[in-house]
């Protein structure tokens, strides 16, 4: 492809659609994207942003419109073609083999035959040019999800792309590690390279970008300079109206409520080479109270989930109490029908089946526990109550989708989290755990969520919420701890903690602190 310097935009879409079923997800979009601009994307969750860089990267085709390149139509019909023209992509999810190593990895994408001591010479040049340093030799494994994504970054950037998109890459950053991204992303911008940047963080948007372009039920409804908004002028153009704040009422007569999950001297002996052993945690969570659990990805807190899910069961029974009763033992069912709810990380396979429509998701996770909801007592499965419980569950959450009851993969990311939080929500739970409730979910949205955890609590629930979000944990919780390396630090009363101790406990400090902690909990427990 020649470049045409006279083309304005080094990018320009015309009127491009996309349909799915009666839905349009993409609504007749014009977008242009001038060279060396970092370009956002900014709508609520299920406005179309996925849909329409999909269709510029070629994983999804059009139904209408144009898209130009350097002036000239081009057709897009494959990831190889955008690749070929100068589009890189790197995705929200991760698509990396944890056996193989960093440049294993990326030679499987370049998949241009070169020998793989040449390519991890390349990317640990490049990376270091770029002040994201990395270990090709490095097994994805070992890594932490701030280095398995500079592996996608270096990977994109080893195809020399003159557009990169990035959707969400700080969602899983810890704010040092976002800092790097954004230094990256500038001295890319200084080169000449035009980035398309989609996120639900308005302040990095703000801080970073140059011109936003806001999109709403799949059509585009402004653009603006994010440098001249606030975040909250941002929030509104994306939903249209103002966006409502948190309120957490004080808790009452928390001294003397019960405490409904209460984690004692908890051990787990890492079950492979990548996972976190769990040393010795204490925890309790009483009636009425949201405890907070911070902490940068990667230092346990999935195994953790697990071991208090029960979707792994623990050898010391003890180990694990839900109002009252021992449950190490018990499997996630068994915990579940003692009131105890659970909201994992991972929403398709792990929180929801891709390929069931959102009905038959709700029969699968709850027809062992609210059997006598959706089961007739003749052994039918009661259709329309599954069909109706649903339904409560979309309105409750406000869940945007293109059909009456679609498939789970058919949602928009954060869409599906409000679909999976909300499930959970419906049975009102005793006790609630949730990881990472609002990953990816737009700031109205996450509101909502936030709302409705507290108001679980309020209601005399226990809650129990793993974040990695420290905003969102200091407006919920009642009371935080933070986890790091396998270890969980004392909980403190939220009115006692500050961010920078906070931040200092997420990094590894003040060991002792976390020493004190247990006495404290074991005591409180026993
Ligand atoms: N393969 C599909 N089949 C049917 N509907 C789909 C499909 N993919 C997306 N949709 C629908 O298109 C709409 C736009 O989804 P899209 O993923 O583009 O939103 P988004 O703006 O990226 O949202 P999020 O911020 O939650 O990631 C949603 O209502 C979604 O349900």
């Amino acid at each position: 492809m020649h470049l045409h310097e006279g083309a304005a935009n080094l990018l320009e879409v015309r009127g491009l659609t996309k349909i799915f079923g009666t839905l349009k997800a993409c609504d007749s979009i014009d977008l242009g994207i001038a060279r060396g601009e970092i370009h956002a994307l900014l709508g609520e969750n299920g406005a179309g942003k996925s849909t329409l860089v999909k269709m510029l990267f070629g994983s999804l085709e059009p139904n209408s419109g144009e898209i130009l390149w350097n002036g000239q139509p081009v057709h897009i019909t494959s990831p190889g073609v955008a690749k070929k023209l100068g589009i890189g992509m790197v995705f929200q999810h991760f698509s990396l083999f944890e056996a193989l190593t960093a440049a294993e990895n990326i030679a499987l994408s370049l998949n241009d035959g070169a020998p793989i001591g040449t390519i991890a010479a390349k990317a640990r040049a490049l990376s270091y040019s770029y002040g994201l340093p990395l270990d090709p030799d490095a097994l994805v494994g070992d890594l932490s999800v701030g280095e398995r994504q500079r592996i996608e970054i270096i990977r994109c950037l080893l195809q020399t792309p003159d557009l990169i998109i990035l959707d969400e890459p700080t969602s899983v950053l810890t704010p040092q590690e976002a800092d790097k991204l954004f230094e990256t992303l500038e001295r890319l911008r200084a080169e000449g390279k035009s980035i398309l940047y989609i996120s639900h963080r308005l302040e990095e948007v703000k801080r970073m970008c140059d011109r936003a372009t806001v999109l709403r039920h799949g059509k585009v409804v402004g653009h603006c300079t994010p440098r001249e908004e606030t975040a909250s002028s941002l929030a509104r153009m994306m939903v249209g109206s103002e966006v409502r704040s948190v309120e957490r009422p004080p808790a009452e007569g928390m001294e003397k409520a019960q405490s409904l999950l209460e984690i004692a001297n908890l051990n787990r002996t890492p079950a492979t080479p990548f996972s976190i052993p769990l040393r010795n945690i204490n925890l309790s969570v009483r009636a009425g109270e949201v405890v907070g659990i911070a902490g940068v990805a990667g230092n346990g807190q999935g195994e953790f989930f697990e071991a208090v899910s029960g979707e792994v069961r623990q050898p010391d029974r003890a180990s694990v109490r839900i109002r009252g009763r021992e449950v190490g033992g018990l499997d996630i069912s068994g915990r579940r029908l003692l009131g105890a709810a659970f909201v994992p990380e991972e929403r398709l396979g792990h929180g929801a089946a891709p390929r069931m429509k959102l009905s038959e998701n709700l029969l699968l996770s709850r027809h062992a526990t609210d059997g006598k909801a959706f089961v007739s007592r003749t052994g039918m499965i009661e259709a329309n109550a599954i069909y109706s419980a649903a339904q409560r569950i979309i309105g409750m959450m406000d869940v945007r989708k293109s059909a009456p009851d679609p498939e789970a993969a058919s949602l928009s990311g954060g869409n599906l989290q409000k679909f999976i939080v909300g499930r959970e929500l419906d049975r009102k739970p005793a006790v609630m755990v949730v990881n990472q409730p609002t990953w990816g979910v737009d700031a109205g949205a996450a509101a909502h969520i936030r709302q409705a955890l507290i108001e679980l609590a309020r209601n005399g629930s226990a809650v129990l919420v793993i974040s990695q979000d420290i905003d969102e944990l200091f407006e919920i919780s009642d009371a935080i701890a933070v986890m790091h390396n396998g270890e969980l630090s004392a909980k403190m009363p939220i009115a006692e903690a500050t961010y920078e101790q906070i931040g200092l406990l997420m990094g590894g400090a003040e060991p002792g602190h976390a020493a004190t902690a247990h006495i404290a909990e074991t005591a409180e427990v026993a």
